[in-house]
Parts: structure tokens; C-alpha cells; sequence
């Protein structure tokens, strides 16, 4: 049995205000129609906070000063051997100015009112970990979009 499974690396970029958290409507492609974070895949010969920093800037306009790295996160899609690999990152310092892309409509939301209803269903998991600075790792199996068939998530510490 092929024990390698394919395995693609993300950055996953959440904006942090004191009350406030930014977040992107996906306008095309994977995650359409969702909020999600921003990010992307990270591409050859670049670091992991390098590709994070970039898709940040190119999805909405933001340029991080310093990010720390909150989480890892684990998906598989049942039938698909792939893995994703998505590695979440937090920024409190950044500048520019948050500008619509032809993928995301940036928006701030408070964090007493993330809208999780129409986020992908593992944020309503793992996101108490991010909100309360715990370092997390989650795995999540997957069925289509819609339903989630296992997960487990871990603190690793606190942060
Ligand atoms: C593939 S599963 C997934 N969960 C997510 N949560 C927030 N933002 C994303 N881009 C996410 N992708």
C-alpha cells in the first residue's frame, strides 16, 4: 500500500484586532461562498510564514509585520489520498489597507460574533483554541464540504 501519501502545504492568515477578527468571502473557487482565512498553497522555494505573508497581501492587502503561528491543521477528503497540511497563523501587527480581491471580500467580524454558519464546518472546532491563545493540532476527515466524519483535536501548549 503506498504509505506516501501526497501531501500540500497552506498557510491559514488570521487578522487580529483587540474585538475583531478578519475574514474573506471566498468569491470563486475552493471554499466558494464561505468566510474563510486567508492563505493559500505554499509554493516551491518559499518558507511557510514567507507564503503566508504573500497570500495575505494578494488576497487583501494587508502586509503582516510579525505572525505568530497558532495551530496545525489536518484535512483529508474521504476518496481523495491527498493530505492538506494547513499551518495557522495569527497577525496583530500589519499595515496597508484592507482592499477586496478578485478572491476575498475582506470583514471584520467581533469575536462574539464569528459567523460560523457560514465558515467551514472544522472553525466552529477549533477556533476556541485559536481565540483563547492555546497551541493547537487538528485532524479532520471529511465527506464532501459538508460533514465532518472524525476529527480530534490536541492543545500542544499554551501559547
Ligand atoms: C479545507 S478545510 C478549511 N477550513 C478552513 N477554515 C478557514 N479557512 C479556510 N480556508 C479553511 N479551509
Amino acid at each position: 500500500r503506498d504509505q506516501m501519501t501526497a501531501k500540500k502545504v497552506f498557510s491559514l492568515v488570521f487578522v487580529r484586532n483587540a474585538s475583531e477578527i478578519l475574514l474573506g468571502m471566498k468569491k470563486r473557487g475552493f471554499g466558494q461562498g464561505k468566510w474563510n482565512g486567508f492563505g493559500g498553497k505554499i509554493e516551491p522555494g518559499e518558507t511557510i510564514p514567507e507564503g503566508a505573508v504573500r497570500e495575505l497581501q494578494e488576497e487583501c492587502g494587508l502586509i503582516a509585520k510579525e505572525l505568530k503561528n497558532v495551530g496545525l491543521l489536518e484535512f483529508k477528503f474521504e476518496g481523495d489520498p491527498t493530505l492538506l497540511e494547513v499551518h495557522v497563523f495569527e497577525t496583530h501587527e500589519y499595515h496597508g489597507s484592507v482592499i477586496e480581491s478578485e478572491e476575498m471580500l475582506p470583514k471584520w467580524y467581533n469575536l462574539k460574533n464569528i459567523p460560523f454558519k457560514n465558515m467551514w464546518l472544522d472553525d466552529e472546532h477549533w477556533f476556541p483554541y485559536m481565540l483563547r491563545g492555546e497551541f493547537f493540532k487538528g485532524h479532520f476527515l471529511y465527506r464532501g464540504e459538508d460533514l465532518i466524519l472524525k476529527y480530534n483535536i490536541q492543545v500542544l501548549d499554551k501559547l
